[in-house]
C-alpha cells in the first residue's frame, strides 16, 4: 500500500497547461484553452464528425436527459450523436485518451472524484443556436465539468456567428469563438451559457461532461 502510494506520488508530473485550466476554473468558473488537443487530431476528428453527419449519423437533440427527454425546436436546433467508448475507433480512442489523462489529474491535485465521462458530437446547422441554460438536471447532479472542444476548421469566420457566451456571475458576458482545436471547460451546476445563432456553415464540435458517482 505505501509502496504504491510512494510510486504515485513520485511518478507525479506537474502540468502546466493543466495547472492553468484548474486555476481559470477556481478563479473564474470556466477556462478557454487553445491547445488542449493537437491538430492533427483534431482533424481527424472533423473528417469523422462530418462523415456522420454526411451520413445522417446524427439526431436531433432532445432537451432533459435520458429518462426525461423532448425534442423543443426553440430550445436547442443541433443534431447530435453520443460516442460509445467501448465501440471508440482509433481518432476517438485517441480524443478520450486526452480527456483521461486530464480528468486523471484532477483526481489528483483537486481530489474531484470524476468516474465516468459522456461525450457527444454536435452539429448546429446555420439557423441554430442552443438558449442560455446550465447544464444539470433537474433529477441527476452528477455533472460537475462541460468540454466543449470546437472541430471547425480554419476557413471559419467569426461572421459565421454560432459564438458561445458564457454568463459569469460577477463578470461581463464573454463572447467565445468557436474555433479550431479550442476547448472551454466550465463548471456545469453554475456557469449559464448559451450557443448564439448560426449565420453560415455548420459548426461542429464534441462536446462533453466529467460525472461523479
Ligand atoms: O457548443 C457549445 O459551445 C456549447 C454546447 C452546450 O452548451 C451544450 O451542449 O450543453
Ligand atoms: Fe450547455
Amino acid at each position: 500500500m505505501t509502496k504504491t502510494l510512494l510510486t504515485e506520488s513520485i511518478s507525479f508530473e506537474e502540468n502546466p497547461l493543466y495547472e492553468n485550466i484548474i486555476s481559470d476554473i477556481l478563479e473564474k468558473g470556466f477556462s478557454i484553452c487553445d491547445s488542449f488537443i493537437e491538430e492533427h487530431l483534431v482533424d481527424l476528428l472533423r473528417e469523422k464528425i462530418k462523415a456522420l453527419y454526411n451520413q445522417s449519423g446524427l439526431k436531433k437533440a432532445a432537451i432533459g436527459n435520458k429518462v426525461n427527454e423532448s425534442i423543443e425546436k426553440t430550445i436547442r436546433g443541433d443534431y447530435i450523436q453520443w460516442i460509445d467508448e467501448q465501440k471508440a475507433d482509433y481518432v476517438e480512442q485517441r480524443f478520450f485518451e486526452c480527456i483521461s489523462d486530464f480528468k486523471n489529474y484532477l483526481n489528483k491535485t483537486c481530489f474531484m472524484g470524476l468516474l465516468h465521462q459522456e461525450f457527444h458530437y454536435a452539429v448546429y446547422p446555420a439557423g441554430t443556436f442552443y438558449q442560455r441554460h446550465i447544464d444539470t438536471f433537474q433529477n441527476d447532479d452528477r455533472r460537475k465539468l462541460s468540454m466543449v472542444c470546437y472541430l471547425n476548421d480554419h476557413t471559419w469566420k467569426t461572421t459565421n456567428g454560432g459564438e458561445l457566451a458564457l454568463y459569469p456571475e460577477n463578470l461581463p458576458e464573454i463572447i467565445v469563438h468557436p474555433l479550431p482545436g479550442r476547448v472551454v471547460i466550465f463548471e456545469s451546476q453554475r456557469l449559464e451559457h448559451e450557443v448564439k445563432e448560426v449565420i453560415n456553415e455548420e459548426r461542429l464540435s464534441i462536446t462533453g461532461w466529467l460525472k461523479t458517482r
